[in-house]
């Protein structure tokens, strides 16, 4: 790090009160002011408050360990003392981050052991190997040893200078000392190999071998070449960048997003957060951190670093620009380790109204997620984790009692069985009987919808003053308004259903778009998302979007919606290794998630997704929350339209109308069931008669009650109905 030099530095504070005085302050040409300024790593605008405290002469340093250039007793004492380090490190003052220290190094030192124990045959081979070469090497170095061979080189210069006395003095010396070497190695000689010897004659056999080994090892280490260690590495430290003002000026330069006579500037120092760096940066005026954060690959190639481990951020709020930026620089790929299992498998309850634990960011914070009044979208392709993260939510739903859940599983294998014991609906696979069982589900919750928006007009306002649903009144069970989560997982299995795909579609659009304020939620997760498999209309109504790993950038714009990948969102960009990890947009502010997180869920894999389920099975029974499906109970007749639509349309429509226009059938429908039929338009009437392969196009006759004029509109027979009527009978009946 260098510091700027004194003499030339703007001062922004005193610039910034000169455009504020008044009328008669002098204006201060900010760009020119910023082109005089020394250099990149210099402060700039002093913009927080722990920035006023900072001597305006002397800028603190940029550059984390390393001293600022002193002027004066007062500042040099201030650097001192800046430079102190804590007596206690900060990893020992919290508690969280010394369990996760204890249990790295527990971890290591595991590893680090099996590792090697694993390789003792390959190590002992090594050894017996190198052992000859150890045993020449010996022998070598002990005879250089004896006959002085280091003194050659001086003898031989002094015989080169003809200095016969220097010459005389050597060889005196290296005769005395090839005497004395010489008695030692006889010694050791005469004495040590007889004694070893003896012991190996004297030695039961497993000493023998003992022997053998440790003689085996002490040759091999000898023999052992210096480039080429005994132990094999069983841990590599990953590279790990430290930030310094160069090298973070550098990577901007290299972006395109400075130039060197218009550079970036620090307003504060870059120091460490977390298992990383954290500079803060201002880019230069008419710059955006925006830019900056769709730069970041050519950042990351700034850095020379995986882009994995390149975290840029835009600061907001009072302290933040649009042109300021945070670069948070990971010491390793923040998502090569996992986020750990979900907190709530053994304990704990939610409400479904606050944020719940869902899963951590790039520096290991947690992010939660909050379900109500919004729905949730998730897609990647297969074997990412998309099943995982689509349930944890509905685990959390599954936690609060009042919570009514509708659980499909377009695959109908067993990642959502465990449900079954306490969904109010269910439904697994493809079959025609679960694809109509969902329809109507779906035509239910649309139809009860209604009811609830009738309900909560009804409610005085103190209760309900925002016209949506509250804990208060979902927990008063008499109103009907509890919350209801509806999720689908591989949903592009009903929605590109043959029959009922499009039907199924228009009412979760329906659903997505007005169901969140009076408590409905759906969560759809699909491993193909596409326009097709999610339309546009749908995915736009869908508040919350969580892209795992795509194939192309087009799959992680069509999860995460249009503009997401141009303003730098791209989940294609994730590496197969990153299972569980996504990029979670659009989370309520409360849900603590204000712009898109790239988030690694919380893990709960099948055994910990049925301990939770016998937990809120336990809750919702003594609750009295367990219904529908869970208790054995087919689906209501006042929720299943399909059921008794063919009788209800007979009752409403005599036989003395041979034939109705569908408008005036759909408003007859709705006075004598409002909670089941209640806001139905021709267009569902039709959806739902077509099941029943009753002809709903055909051109009616009749007069308007209103004018009292005749006219041709869409409308139904009454035969038609009668013999659908037989027909479904016929078949019950074979059934
Ligand atoms: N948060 C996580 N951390 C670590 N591993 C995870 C995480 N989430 C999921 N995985 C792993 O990813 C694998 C695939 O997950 P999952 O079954 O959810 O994928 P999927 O996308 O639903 O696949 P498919 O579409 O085939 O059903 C799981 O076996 C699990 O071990």
């Amino acid at each position: 790090m260098t510091s700027p030099r004194d003499d030339d530095r703007f001062d922004w504070q005193a610039a910034e009160a000169d455009l504020t005085i008044g009328p008669d302050a002098e204006v201060v040409d900010l760009a020119a002011a910023r082109r005089r300024k020394p250099d990149a790593r210099s402060f700039a605008v002093d913009l927080d408050d722990e920035a006023d405290d900072l001597d305006d002469d002397v800028p603190p340093p940029v550059d984390p360990p390393a001293v600022s250039e002193p002027s004066g007793m007062a500042a040099v004492l201030a650097g001192r003392s800046a430079m102190r380090r804590p007596i206690v490190p900060p990893w020992l003052r919290s508690r969280s981050e010394l369990v996760t220290a204890g249990r790295w190094a527990l971890s290591h030192v595991a590893h680090v052991s099996l590792y090697h124990l694993t390789r003792i045959p390959k190590y002992a081979a090594r050894l017996t190997w190198r052992a000859p070469f150890g045993i020449a090497r010996l022998i070598g170095a002990t005879v250089r040893w004896a006959t002085d061979a280091e003194g050659i080189p001086v003898r031989l210069a002094a015989v080169r200078r003809e200095d016969a006395e220097l010459y005389l003095k050597l060889s005196r010396q290296r005769d005395a000392r090839v005497r004395w070497r010489g008695m030692v190695v006889a010694a050791v000689l005469l004495l040590g190999l007889p004694t070893v010897a003896v012991l190996a004659v004297l030695a039961g056999s497993w000493q023998r071998w003992l022997m053998l080994a440790a003689a085996v090892a002490v040759f091999g280490l000898a023999g052992s070449p210096k480039d080429k260690p005994l132990l094999d590495v069983a841990a590599v430290t990953p590279r790990a960048r430290r930030l310094s003002a160069d090298v973070v000026t550098r990577a901007f330069l290299a972006a395109g997003l400075c130039k060197p006579d218009d550079p970036i500037t620090f307003p504060m120092p870059i120091m460490r957060d977390g298992p990383g760096w954290r500079a803060v940066v201002d880019l230069p005026f008419g710059v955006t951190a925006d830019k900056a954060v769709k730069r970041r690959t050519d950042l990351a190639a700034g850095l020379d670093l995986d882009e994995v481990q390149v975290w840029p951020e835009r600061v907001r709020g009072t302290a933040g620009s649009a042109r300021r930026l945070s670069l948070w620089v990971a010491d390793e790929d923040p998502y090569a380790k996992s986020s750990g299992l979900w907190p709530l498998i053994d304990k704990g309850t939610v409400d479904i109204f606050a944020p719940f634990p869902f899963g951590e960011d790039q520096r290991g914070r947690a992010v939660p997620l909050l379900l109500m009044f919004t729905s949730l979208l998730v897609g990647a392709i297969p074997r990412m984790g998309k099943t995982f993260a689509a349930r944890l939510p509905v685990l959390a739903a599954a936690l609060d009692a009042s919570v009514e859940l509708h659980i499909y599983d377009g695959k109908g294998g067993q990642d959502w069985r465990a449900f079954e014991r306490i969904a109010h609906r269910a439904g697994f696979g493809v079959r025609d009987d679960v694809v109509a069982a969902l329809v109507d589900d779906l035509r239910t919750l649309v139809a009860d919808m209604n009811r609830r928006y009738d309900t909560i007009a009804t409610l005085p306002p103190d209760l309900c003053p925002e016209s949506k649903v509250t804990r208060q009144i979902a927990d008063k069970r008499s109103l009907k308004l509890w919350p209801v989560l509806v999720a689908i997982d591989e949903f592009q299995r009903y929605s590109g259903h043959p029959e009922h795909g499009k039907e199924i579609v228009e009412l979760l659009t329906e659903l997505c778009k007005v169901g969140p304020s009076v408590g409905i939620i759906i969560l759809l997760a699909t491993q193909k998302p596409d326009g097709k498999a999610v339309p546009t209309d749908l995915r736009d109504n869908i508040g919350t979007r969580f892209a795992l790993k795509t194939m192309t950038w087009q799959s992680s714009e069509a999860v995460l919606g249009a503009g997401s990948y141009p303003a730098g969102y791209d989940s294609s960009r994730f590496q197969r290794a990153h299972k569980g990890v996504g990029i979670l947009l659009g989370a309520d502010d409360s849900g603590a998630v204000e712009e898109a997180v790239t988030v690694r869920t919380k893990f709960a894999k099948t055994e910990h997704v049925e301990k939770v389920i016998a937990r809120a099975y336990a809750l919702r029974e003594a609750a009295g929350t367990l219904t529908g499906y869970a208790v054995g109970q087919a689906p209501e007749t006042v929720g299943g339209p399909a059921d008794t639509l063919l009788d209800d349309i007979l009752t409403v429509v005599p036989a003395a109308e041979p034939k109705v226009w569908s408008e005036t059938v759909v408003a007859r429908l709705a006075e004598l069931r409002p909670e089941v039929y209640g806001g139905w338009e021709p267009a569902q009437l039709a959806a739902a008669l077509k099941p029943y392969r009753v002809p709903v196009g055909r051109q009616v006759w009749g007069t308007d009650p209103a004018t009292g004029k005749g006219a041709n509109r869409k409308g139904i027979h009454r035969d038609d109905i009668t013999t659908a009527v037989t027909e479904r009978d016929r078949k019950r009946k074979a059934g």
